[in-house]
């Protein structure tokens, strides 16, 4: 899509192409759609953002709690969405030894069990030894600190997600 046909389509179809770029949160599409035209990507992003940032923080952690663990259950039964599968497989997450998975797994879920929501990390801009690392570190956060940490995340993999559906070729700019 160029900047301009993203601002011409009907909000349905608005909603049905960026429903994803939080993963498993139309909402966020269906609240930014109004703020249209957009006159860049970068643009489209700051919306999102900014809307992220004005929610309460049940809808944060609610924004973390929709995003599926890294290498967890839904990743083994293969119930990824085509951009969380791409960007697990990205960061090497398909071929963990035993003992990377097993520790992952642990970790996920103290993480969990700690804060109430999963961790959440880029995983387009990690791999699995800056995730491994990530994690173990990010444990002894405060909640607090691991909310802001995670929806900054979030917002990174948005970012990613934005540019694969949006061509910013420089008559786009316009
Ligand atoms: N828990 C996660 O961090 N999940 C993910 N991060 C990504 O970049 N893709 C995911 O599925």
């Amino acid at each position: 899509f160029r900047i301009s046909h993203v601002n011409s389509l009907s909000d349905e179809d608005f909603i049905t192409t960026f429903g994803n770029v939080i993963e498993h949160c139309s909402l966020v599409a269906a609240a930014v759609v109004s703020s249209r035209p957009f006159h860049s990507l970068q643009h489209l992003h700051a919306e999102i953002c900014s809307f992220i940032d004005e929610l309460p923080v049940k809808g944060r952690e609610g924004i973390l709690r929709s995003h599926p663990d890294l290498a967890g259950r839904a990743a083994v039964a293969g119930q990824l969405t085509q951009e969380s599968s791409q960007e697990q497989k990205s960061a090497g997450l398909g071929n963990l030894t035993q003992q990377e998975r097993s520790n992952l797994d642990l970790m996920n879920t103290s993480y969990r069990h700690k804060f109430g929501f999963p961790f959440v990390i880029c995983a387009r801009l990690n791999k699995k030894e800056a995730i491994l690392q990530g994690l173990s570190r990010r444990l002894h956060n405060s909640p607090e600190e691991e909310l802001h940490t995670g929806i900054e995340e979030v917002k990174k993999i948005a970012l990613l997600r934005l540019k694969n559906l949006i061509s910013e070729d420089m008559d786009s700019k316009m």
